[in-house]
């Protein structure tokens, strides 16, 4: 086998993915297969299953049915835990809520993951990867002292010093400014190519969306259209 069909260029496989909630059936059979270093825009209209897809995607949540592999592991047979320990270093996730630890500060809450991962220099690296997001001023800070911009940032430092072979990101420059924003873009885009990590963006954002090698358009719970950039 060769090109984009070897399994071993592909960092995402999902087949038919399906996630019902009740009576409510938010995903109805999403096909997607990302290579390695590949950078996917996901753009579709608020309530499209943008999230929930890269929920299940990042092993956030299970899929009520069909196949997800995502980095050279079947995500069928695991449960919470076995999730959480795939997910470990090797991927990093930007929700748009953030879900920083209150009771930690910038630098404790990228540092623990780091040290989690195995990292010896956590807090040399996390107060690192704070001043390259702008924060270097801001290390102690607890995240009620931050604002949404800042907190945000300190999700993306946190998302990416572990160095993950896959980055999600949803939303990632939703609450910053347009200078930010560009800075933030570039940060994670030169961290991708230095990486060769695969990265899945959900954005509303044309300047990210652009950036992407392709955009995938989800719409009522299904992938409706793609194209290259
Ligand atoms: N826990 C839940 N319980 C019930 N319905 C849910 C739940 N989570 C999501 N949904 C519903 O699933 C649908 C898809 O939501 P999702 O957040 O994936 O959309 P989205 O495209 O990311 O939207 P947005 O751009 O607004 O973030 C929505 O109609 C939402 O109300």
């Amino acid at each position: 086998m060769h090109g984009s069909s070897d399994p071993t260029h592909i960092a995402i496989q999902a087949r038919n993915v399906t996630l019902s909630l009740g009576q409510t059936n938010i995903l109805k059979g999403v096909d997607l297969s990302i290579r390695r270093g590949e950078s996917l825009g996901i753009l579709g209209p608020s309530g499209s299953g943008k999230s929930s897809l890269m929920a299940i995607l990042s092993g956030l949540e299970r899929a009520s049915a069909g196949e997800v592999r995502v980095a050279d592991i079947d995500y069928g047979p695991l449960d919470e835990d076995g999730l959480a320990r795939a997910r470990r270093g090797r991927i990093g996730i930007v929700l748009q809520s953030f879900h920083l630890l209150p009771t930690m500060t910038a630098i404790e809450n990228v540092a623990v993951p780091l040290e989690l991962a195995g990292a010896r220099d956590a807090f040399a690296r996390a107060a690192a990867e704070l001043e390259a997001v702008g924060l270097g001023r801001r290390l102690h800070h607890y995240p009620a002292q931050l604002s949404g911009g800042e907190q945000q940032r300190v999700a993306i430092a946190r998302a990416v010093a572990p160095g993950p072979e896959i980055l999600f990101a949803d939303e990632p420059t939703g609450n910053l400014d347009g200078v930010t924003s560009g800075a933030i873009i570039n940060l994670i885009f030169a961290r991708q190519a230095a990486n060769g990590a695969t990265l899945v963006i959900i954005t509303h954002d044309p300047a990210l969306a652009e950036r992407c090698s392709r955009i995938v358009e989800m719409r009522d719970g299904l992938i409706v259209a793609e194209r290259q950039t």
